[in-house]
């Protein structure tokens, strides 16, 4: 069978059993013109069942191969070094607004009406959105004329929405002019330190990101982070089986804000928490976060240096986004320091909630398959959305992300072994591990 006939036949049985579940799922199957959210897929707190989600991973990843195969080397090329363009247009909506100017306008407007309303030049605003619309960001229904779709109205009337893809594109595309010679320098080809990231060299000439976020200023990085949590909130608390710890204390290893414990303990009435982390200050803002609904349940608060014996102790210990902050050498001694503390509570584990570094496609040479059947298993899911994320962190505050094996080699030399390991419907995963 041909490349393109394989990929037909895929993209077919996926696209119509993906349907066949949604369908009976909502009760209608996804939209693309409507105006409004399609519950099955967009609502952030309500996840595709694993198969579905599997499905369209599938689907992407064979869509993404079917437009390779069918466009020119020159076309392809050209589109991808133009990519700029299309987060340019983006940006220019959301900065100018546009969302919201549609919906006053009454969910229709001409392009006149709607460059009049944003105050801009009616014939770049066409080209503006014609980027989009290709993308079915927007809709033109005749010519010249437009109204919303399902991903366009995300954008309207919702300020951290707004902020945070402004955020991701404008800050983003600064950052990124920054790799090519990240990549190149003698003093940063080799660095994976926060001083050192494309945003210190580029952006901000020497503040790190953490310093830049500080700055009162620039206060609204904060309201920012929530929203980027949204991507891989739900399938934290639900693909990791959090019920069956019972009673177990959760030592969270580096807290931050703490809110992702704080989650875990509004869905999972059993489990005790002892957030931990370095700045007393971080640890008296997760103390005020804390909801009335979880005052009465066991909660500790402790300061302490992961890169020191650890004092607490626990059934589970818990750290999430913290190792990817580290070189190799960090990374291991801070799972020495939890394998010594572990092995005070016997059958203890821990888990690890990282992004783990993917290949979106493996397939050997003479593969005479689609390219979904080659989608690695011990790996994020949604490969290229996880890449594109962790080239985001990365840029602005350096780390390391590792593959599942990156993960295990270190872990080995620290007395573990992956005991089980979670792919989230997202693009994080959590390794569990325990003493080996
Ligand atoms: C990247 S954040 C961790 C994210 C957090 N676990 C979450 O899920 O949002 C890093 C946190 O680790 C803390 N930290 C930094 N160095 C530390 C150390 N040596 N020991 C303990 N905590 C540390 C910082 O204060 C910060 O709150």
């Amino acid at each position: 069978m041909s490349p393109l006939t394989t990929l037909a036949d895929s993209l077919s049985s996926n696209l119509r059993e993906l349907d066949a579940q949604l369908t009976q799922s909502q009760g209608s199957p996804p939209h693309l013109w409507d105006a409004k959210p399609y519950s099955g897929l967009d609502n952030t707190s309500q996840i595709p069942s694993q198969a579905a989600f599997q499905l369209i991973d599938k689907i992407r990843t064979d869509l993404r191969a079917a437009e390779a195969l069918v466009t020119p080397t020159h076309f392809k090329l050209v589109e991808l070094g133009l990519t700029q363009y299309k987060v340019a247009a983006l940006n220019t909506a959301v900065s100018l607004k546009v969302a919201d100017a549609l919906v006053e306008l009454g969910g229709h407007a001409s392009l006149r009406e709607l460059a009049e309303k944003v105050d801009t030049n009616e014939h770049k605003l066409g080209k503006i959105m014609r980027v989009l619309t290709g993308d079915y960001i927007f809709q033109e229904v005749s010519k010249d004329c437009f109204k919303h779709s399902r991903h366009s109205v995300a954008l309207a009337g919702s300020p951290g929405a707004r902020s945070f893809m402004s955020f991701i594109t404008d800050l983003g595309m600064r950052c990124a002019l920054g790799i090519p010679g990240d990549l190149t320098r003698p003093d940063t080809k080799n660095s994976f330190a926060e001083k050192d990231a494309p945003f210190v060299k580029e952006v901000s000439k020497g503040k790190t990101f953490f310093e830049y976020m500080m700055d009162p200023n620039n206060a609204e990085m904060v309201e920012l982070a929530n929203v980027g949590v949204q991507l891989t909130r739900m399938p934290l608390l639900v693909d990791y089986p959090w019920g069956e710890l019972g009673e177990a204390t959760v030592v969270d290893v580096g807290c931050g804000a703490g809110d992702s414990g704080i989650d875990v303990m509004k869905m999972y009435p059993q489990i005790k928490w002892a957030f931990q982390d370095l700045s007393a200050q971080v640890l008296a803002d997760v103390k005020k976060a804390i909801p009335e609904e979880l005052r009465n349940r066991s909660i500790s608060f402790v300061e302490h240096d992961y890169f020191n014996p650890n004092v607490s102790r626990g059934n589970v210990w818990y750290m999430r986004g913290v190792l990817h902050e580290y070189v190799d050498e960090g990374v291991l001694k801070i799972l020495q320091n939890l394998a010594a503390a572990m092995r005070e509570t016997p059958n203890s584990k821990l888990i690890i909630n990282e992004v783990c570094a993917a290949s979106p496609v493996i397939a050997p040479a003479d593969s005479m398959s689609p390219p979904s059947e080659h989608i690695p298993e011990q790996q994020s899911a949604l490969a290229d959305i996880g890449n594109l994320m962790t080239w985001s962190t990365f840029s602005l505050f350096g780390g390391k992300e590792r593959s599942y094996e990156e993960y295990e080699k270190l872990l080995l030399a620290a007395g573990f072994k992956v005991s089980r390991f979670f792919r989230f419907r997202t693009f994080t995963v959590m390794l569990e591990c325990e003493l080996a």
